[in-house]
Order: C-alpha cells, then structure tokens, then sequence
C-alpha cells in the first residue's frame, strides 16, 4: 500500500513538473518487520514507521517522504519538518469485509455474538463495539492483502504473549487501503461517518519535507490539494488541541462545501460504552480555528479523563 501510494505521488509530480526525476527510495522499518507484537513498544504506529523516514529527509538523504496521514501522530511536531503536500482525499471511509459464509445481516442480527472482528485500531474497535455489541474484537494486523489472506484461510493471529486469536469473521479495514492494492471487490459493507466516524486525515496521503527545502517545498506546492489540506489541518488541531495519542479511540471528519466547512469529531472509551462527540460548521478558509474550538468543546464535554485514561505507560 506504501508503495502505491508512493507511485502516485511520482506519478503527480512527474506530470505537474516536466523533467523533474523522481527516485522511490524504499525503507524496511522496525514496525514492518515485526507483525507479532502490538505497535506500541516501538513508540506506536507513528514512532515506528515515522521516525527513521524522517531521520532520512532531516539529513538531506531524502527530499522528501511519503506518510499516511491517518498514522502520523497528531499531539507533537517534528522540528525542521513541514507536510509540503497532501494529496486529494480518497474515500475516508472505513469498511467491513467477511469470511465466505459470514453476512451483514447475520451479524447485525446477533448483536456480533458468536462472531469474531480483527482490527489494530482502538477507533475500530470501539466503534465495532458500539454497533456490535456482543461481538469479540480480536487484534489483528499486518498489510492489508495480509490481513485478508489471513480471514479467508481462517488462520490465527499470533500475539505478542506468544498466544494466538482468532480466526476471525470479519474485519473492519480502510476503504482506501483496500482500493489502494486492489481489494476493493472484498469490500462488504462501507461505513458511514453516522456509523464510524473516520479517523482524523483517513484516506489523505502526505508529503513531508524539510522546513527549509525551499525548491523542494516549491515542487511539492504543485501537487498540493488545497481542499485536502484545509481538511487535514482541521482534524488535526483537534488531535493537538486533545493531545491525543495511538492508544486513544479518536475520531474527527471533516467536509468542505462551498466557502463552509464541517467538522465533527469524538472521543470513545476503548470499550465504546461511553462516545463524546462536536459538531461544528465554520469558514473553510479557517481550518485550524474549527479545529481548535471541535477539540475545544470535546475537552469541555471531558473528553481528556477518557484520553489519559487509555494512555500507554
Ligand atoms: N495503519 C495502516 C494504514 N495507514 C493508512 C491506511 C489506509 C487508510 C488511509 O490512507 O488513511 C492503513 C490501512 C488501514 O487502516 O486499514
């Protein structure tokens, strides 16, 4: 998935900027190689796919790197660094795909009970809780061509205390992680944001550069979408204003229509039993500034106990 959506910046730049050569530098991390143990003790899904790429453009090795922004952490700033570009937004939306056998219905029907859900992600989970009541949320990881093949073969995931879970029945995934290696046809049901709501910047890809790259910063403009931009500026000052971290079910979506945008955004427990959730309709022209009073209300709604309360040690 990396690589494709590194393909398609290549792809942008070389068409917005003639003559410009683009080399794909491909970088093994820590997190790829480990697929057994949960993300956090290399420093969460951001530490442990972000750090060493950044390292990379930091010294002058890279002008540039490609970043999910849905998985870089939202609640501090890399010095020196700038996102010199996001790409327009795919299909924030997150999606169920199913075992052969398994079905919507029968699910919905159960409350989840008797089935099993595969997912990484605390959102996931304990929005999967909330329409699902009496399903079991199993972890579950890898790439995402992975994580399917794993379903389909009813195979188990291993754990990092050596157990293992599953199979699963299903599993909730990113729609355009799916789209992105060719997985869309998998694709049993599509949340909507009513649903799940999105986590903040699903479905944008970012390029990140040095600060003061300025002919980098400069070709990178060319790719830029702005609307994309505005959206990811949004959700993200309500992850900043929220401090909030990997381990934390946060969510925040926002849509641009004419010169208005609206965000909504909320904070769940990892159980899903308790949901703050703001809504609010502001100037698309001023992302940050409905970003800041989202996260502003979530945190007058209390949603900060909910935050420390899951956060790592
Ligand atoms: N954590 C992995 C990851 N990072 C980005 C996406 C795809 C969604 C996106 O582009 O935001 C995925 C897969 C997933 O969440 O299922």
């Amino acid at each position: 998935m990396a690589l494709a959506q590194t393909e398609e910046i290549a792809r942008r730049l070389t068409a917005a900027v003639p003559g410009l050569d683009v080399e794909i530098v491909k970088f093994d991390t820590t997190g790829d190689l480990d697929q057994t143990s949960k993300l956090l003790p290399h420093g969460g899904k951001g530490g442990a796919f972000v750090a060493q790429i950044r390292a990379a453009v930091l010294s002058g090795e890279l002008q540039a790197a490609m970043h999910s922004l849905k998985d870089m952490p939202g609640n501090e700033d890399t010095p020196g660094l700038v996102i010199g570009a996001t790409l327009s937004r795919d299909p924030p939306s997150d999606a169920l795909v199913l075992r052969d056998g398994v079905t919507l219905e029968a699910l919905r029907q159960s409350r989840g009970k008797g089935f099993k859900i595969g997912t990484n992600a605390v959102r996931r989970a304990a929005y999967a809780r909330r329409l699902f009541p009496d399903v079991e949320v199993i972890h579950f990881r890898g790439a995402a061509d992975t994580r399917v093949r794993k379903l389909d073969n009813g195979e188990k995931q291993r754990l990092p205390d050596g157990g293992a879970v599953g199979p699963a029945d299903a599993l909730i995934m990113a729609r355009s992680g799916l789209d992105r290696v060719g997985l869309a046809s998998r694709i049993a049901y599509e949340f909507t944001p009513a649903e799940m709501l999105p986590a903040a910047g699903q479905g944008i890809v970012a390029v990140e550069c040095a600060a003061q790259d300025w002919q980098t910063r400069k070709i990178l403009s060319s790719i830029d979408d702005p609307a994309a931009h505005a959206c990811a500026d949004a959700e993200r000052e309500v992850l900043w204003v929220l401090n909030g971290h990997c381990n934390s079910p946060v969510a925040g979506f926002s849509t641009i229509a004419g010169d208005q945008m609206s965000l909504t955004a909320s904070v769940l427990d990892l159980s899903g039993n308790t949901i703050i959730e703001a809504s609010r309709t502001g100037s698309a022209n001023r992302p940050r500034e409905l970003g800041r009073a989202v996260g502003l209300e979530l945190l007058g709604k209390g949603a900060a106990e909910i935050i420390e309360r899951s956060r790592p040690r």
